[in-house]
């Protein structure tokens, strides 16, 4: 079943690893995320409780910043007990919106984009890869880990018929901004833009950037200013 965005954002452009929700700061909805896949580790081994301290020490982040974050999920966690590890993961992945189950396209099907369909992470997390598109002849009418690659001018159509509400955008930098608009009226409400460019605005559509190149600067940038 499509899901719909819980929040239609009105701030519709966010850096690399920023949020969905504005109302969280975007380093804290960055830590939630890695919280939930340390406590879905815990679960696992047989734990029904974590303190603070010990999340805090799985991310090497203090207890008070752990707190401080959950707190923007409403109340939880019992002083003396920690937390409950169900509810909290319950609570994060409803605030990330990872409890629902999201259709997700893929635009432009060439290295990144193979890569990125025969990744089989996504599914665990409710993001199912329902079609790719491109504009290259050669690679259209193949399937690539499961995935129907179709031509650019299905977009629309299996758009509407998938119930797609999220894209990836993989894409030559060029091509970017016109499919980000043919994505956005055709009623895409988010997508994840790999293309090296900001992309242009568009009303209800919230855009996550990921610039593998600029976390490789913010690296060198932590290197260098530990010397
Ligand atoms: N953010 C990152 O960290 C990161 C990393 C690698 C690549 N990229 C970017 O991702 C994009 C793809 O990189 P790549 O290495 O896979 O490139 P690529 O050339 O291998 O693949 C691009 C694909 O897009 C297709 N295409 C071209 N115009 C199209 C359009 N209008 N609609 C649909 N498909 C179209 C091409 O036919 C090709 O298959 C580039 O913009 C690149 O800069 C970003």
């Amino acid at each position: 079943m499509a899901a719909e965005p819980t929040e239609p954002n009105s701030q519709p452009d966010f850096p690399p690893g920023s949020a969905i929700n504005p109302a969280i700061p975007p380093a804290t909805v960055a830590r939630l995320i890695l919280y939930a896949r340390e406590l879905g580790r815990l679960r696992r081994e047989g734990e029904s409780h974590v303190s603070s301290k010990l999340l805090g020490q799985l991310l090497s982040v203090s207890d008070a910043v752990v707190r401080r974050d959950v707190s923007h999920l409403g109340s939880m966690g019992q002083r003396g007990v920690g937390y409950e590890i169900v509810p909290l993961i319950r609570q994060i992945r409803q605030t990330m919106g990872t409890n629902l189950s999201w259709k997700v396209a893929l635009i432009g099907a060439g290295s990144l984009g193979h890569a990125l369909l025969r990744y089989r992470g996504f599914d665990e997390q409710g993001f199912q890869l329902v079609a790719a598109f491109d504009t290259d002849p050669a690679i259209c009418s193949r399937s690539i880990g499961g995935v129907p690659i179709l031509p650019l001018d299905q977009l629309e159509t299996t758009i509407a018929t998938e119930g797609v509400t999220l894209a990836i955008l993989a894409v030559p930098v060029d091509a970017a901004d016109a499919v980000a608009k043919r994505l956005a009226a055709s009623g895409v409400a988010g997508i994840l833009n790999f293309a090296p460019r900001t992309l242009q605005k568009f009303p209800g559509v919230c855009v996550v950037n990921v610039d593998l190149a600029s976390e490789l600067q913010q690296l060198s940038f932590a290197v260098v200013s530990q010397k």
